[in-house]
């Protein structure tokens, strides 16, 4: 890429042990007009890709834990906690994310989105890490993972409750900053807050599903207006209201045309509905 305000007058190479270090020497023309002559080492390392699995139903991530020695030399342990993450090694980023999962996860996912690139440490390092996201299901796992003996991997698999994995970045168990960042942008796929769910049906169902949402962390939300025969009450826009404050839509069993309204509006809003509680995030027993 080429950048009219800096002028490369030299490279040095200091290392190729491994990766490579270099010492550039240029000059940046700086905002008021000046050159300036500035060296800088520079260490290449490639580009790498990293991705957050995570299970909706379950609520889960899968993460891993792996001794490394530069955490270790500065007042660390040495076992971070991770996203599965690799270099590139010349394949494009899709194709190396896939496999790194299922090589040190064990998880061979369906499919995988790419959210964005990022500079992880752009002072010294030359790598531009891409960022995924895909879902994982049990079944997806076909191997243990654990990473390649060979080049020196012992890797251990983690499934954490996504709130557990929250929790560790509060506390300082998870500092690895790609990690973080995965973390932080399932907040938006996965919402940590208590959902509010308006649940419409019959009676009966509608007062056990209440109890169960409750039960697991949600805030039921009930349709249940006291004057429904006042004509002067707008029950429509009381309906609108609620939905819109609502971040999903419970379907229980038992006729209603109440609550084929409340379906057909929320669907309108474009709003999640269930129509099985066992789906719901949080519903189910986490097992890890
Ligand atoms: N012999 C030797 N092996 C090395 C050296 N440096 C790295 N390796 C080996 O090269 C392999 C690289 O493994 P990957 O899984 O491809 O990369 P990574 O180390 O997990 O890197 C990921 O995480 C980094 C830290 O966040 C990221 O910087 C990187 O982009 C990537 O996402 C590992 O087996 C590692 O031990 C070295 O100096 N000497
Ligand atoms: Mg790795």
């Amino acid at each position: 890429m080429s950048n009219r305000n800096v002028r490369i007058v030299g490279q040095h190479l200091l290392s190729d042990n491994w990766y490579v270090l270099k010492k550039i020497d240029f000059e940046l023309q700086r905002r008021d007009g000046t050159w300036q002559p500035q060296t800088r080492e520079v260490y290449d390392r490639g580009n790498g890709a990293t991705i957050g699995l995570y299970n909706l139903a379950k609520r889960t991530v899968i993460l891993t834990r792996q001794f490394r020695i530069p955490a270790f030399v500065n007042e660390h342990d040495g076992y971070l906690i991770e996203a599965a993450a690799g270099l590139l090694d010349n394949a494009s980023p899709e194709e190396r994310i896939r496999a790194e999962a299922e090589e040190e996860t064990g998880y061979r996912v369906k499919s995988v989105r790419k959210i964005y690139d990022a500079f992880m440490s752009p002072g010294s390092v030359t790598e531009r890490l891409h960022f995924f996201v895909g879902e994982y299901q049990p079944e997806d796992r076909v191997n243990d993972g654990g990473g390649l003996a060979e080049e020196g991997e012992d890797i251990e698999v983690l499934e954490l409750p996504f709130t557990e994995a929250l929790a560790m970045i509060e506390d300082g168990r998870i500092m690895d900053g790609k990690t973080i960042i995965l973390l932080q942008y399932l907040k938006a796929l996965m919402p940590v807050a208590p959902l509010m769910i308006l649940i419409a049906g019959a009676d009966d169902e509608v007062q056990t599903s209440a109890a169960r949402l409750l039960q697991a962390g949600h805030l039921p939300v009930m349709e249940n207006w006291p004057a429904q025969d006042d004509s002067t009450v707008d029950t429509e826009r009381y309906r609108q209201l609620l939905l819109s404050r609502c971040d999903a839509l419970l379907r229980v069993a038992g006729p209603s045309s109440k609550a084929d309204r409340l379906v057909a509006l929320a669907e309108e809003k474009g709003l999640v509905v269930y129509h099985n509680l066992d789906v719901i995030p949080g519903m189910q027993a986490v097992h890890f």
